[in-house]
């Protein structure tokens, strides 16, 4: 089966989306998220000027020989943008070895380990009561596991507190809009936010929140410290985790799961975090960590040291991700639980898809491939435009801080 074309897609129906797809001489075609939000052309560009013109030719079958071309090829290995590129042909490839066996993917990676996905939903609000409203209205769609952020008395804006209630997009701006921060505003707050939505929820579904790089690892140990009593399911990016040795000081003062590694793109960025079991979830996805031939190989290092997976799920990776991800997330044996942020009406519209949610579950669906296409004609219909994520200052003296 050789590969005659791949052409690449960028559309933005709600937000960008940078997606893959490649043609057979079969008359098969299957589709790969490339999206890097903030980065999109960079991904763009990478896989149509140098990329493409690799695969014209080769063998579709040959998934893990184009991988190691790709990746060893290069010869500047590893980073996001590299990876993301990688990805995007993987997950296409994969989508067309599924549909040329007439199986939904899962089947090819070794059949279903459970009876569906758990995913964990997005409350948020400008303040506690209005979060825990959020809390209570997911905890009442069905949501088993709810991620709770709220704004912080004295900031003007936070991570993960958004315009939307369904759905978060933090790409906000034509150039990257300024947030402030103040670590002790923020420490002082967070535990009185859980104290608040477990006196009114109980302790019968996972609670999650994301402290998204922002504090050191003593603070970070003393925020996992203060969080103990309200039993989160995980406390993500609780540091920048490019210097993996910091969660080692956050291990000595909590018992707070930890979860990290949605900015990730191979398995040397977290093989430490894994290996001294730093670690409870690994972030890492489809779209940024080299598709799904490198994630199951992320999984399987994960597996030995009894960290579980938690894929990044959020609007900036397409539905082409996330439907890849629920086949590998029904297949992979130490499944821990799978990030759902909603898409808008516009996304789903120009990615059709088999998957489909019910009592706080996701289902990959029976569909031959990943179970997504991209509806082209209507992909033309919203074209790029250029948007940022934000950056942070410290609110006391603009020193530029993680955001
Ligand atoms: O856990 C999460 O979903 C977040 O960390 C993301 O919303 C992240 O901020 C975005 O994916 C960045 O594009
Ligand atoms: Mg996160």
């Amino acid at each position: 089966m050789k590969i005659t074309n791949a052409r690449v897609i960028v559309c933005s129906p709600g937000r960008n989306f940078v997606t893959l797809k490649i043609e057979t001489d079969q008359g098969l075609t299957g589709i790969g998220d490339a999206t890097l939000n903030g980065r999109e052309l960079a991904v763009a560009a990478y896989l149509s000027e140098h990329v493409v013109p690799c695969l014209i030719g080769r063998d579709a079958q040959q998934i893990e020989d184009i991988w190691q071309y790709l990746y060893k090829g290069a010869y500047w290995r590893r980073g996001p943008v590299t990876m993301s590129a990688i990805a995007a042909v993987d997950t296409a490839l994969w989508d067309i070895k599924a549909k040329a066996a007439g199986l939904p993917l899962y089947q090819l990676l070794g059949g279903k380990s459970r009876t569906g996905v758990m995913v964990y939903g997005h409350a948020n609000g400008s303040d506690i009561e209005h979060t825990l409203d959020e809390v209570l209205r997911y905890a009442e769609a069905g949501y088993k596991a709810i991620r709770a952020q709220s704004g912080v008395p004295g900031l003007e804006k936070v991570y993960g507190v958004g315009k939307g209630t369904l759905f978060y997009e933090p790409a906000d701006a034509d150039l990257p809009s300024e947030h402030d921060w103040s670590s002790e505003k923020y420490l002082r707050h967070t535990p009185r936010l859980f104290e608040r939505i477990r006196e009114k929820l109980g302790f019968e579904h996972h609670l999650l929140h994301d402290v998204h790089h922002r504090l050191t690892p003593i603070e970070a140990g003393r925020l996992g410290k203060a969080l103990e009593p309200f039993q989160l399911f995980w406390m993500e990016d609780a540091t920048p985790a490019e210097n993996q040795q910091a969660f080692r000081l956050i291990r000595q003062h909590t018992t707070t799961p930890l979860a990290v590694g949605e900015v990730f793109n191979t398995i040397w960025d977290c093989k430490e975090l894994i290996e001294n079991q730093l670690i409870d979830y690994i972030r890492s996805t489809v779209v940024h960590a080299g598709g799904i031939t490198h994630l199951r190989r992320i999984a399987d290092l994960a597996a030995l040291y009894q960290v579980r997976t938690g894929c990044h799920g959020a609007t900036d990776l397409s539905p082409a991700c996330m439907g890849a991800a629920l086949h590998f997330d029904i297949w992979v044996p130490n499944f821990g639980i799978q990030e759902y942020m909603r898409h808008t009406e516009e996304t789903d519209a120009v990615f059709p898809h088999s998957y489909h949610f019910a009592d706080g579950m996701l289902y990959p669906g029976e569909t031959p491939g990943h179970g997504v296409e991209i509806d082209e004609a209507l992909a033309a219909k919203y074209p790029y435009q250029r948007a940022y994520l934000p950056v942070n200052r410290l609110q006391h003296d603009g020193t530029l801080h993680s955001w």
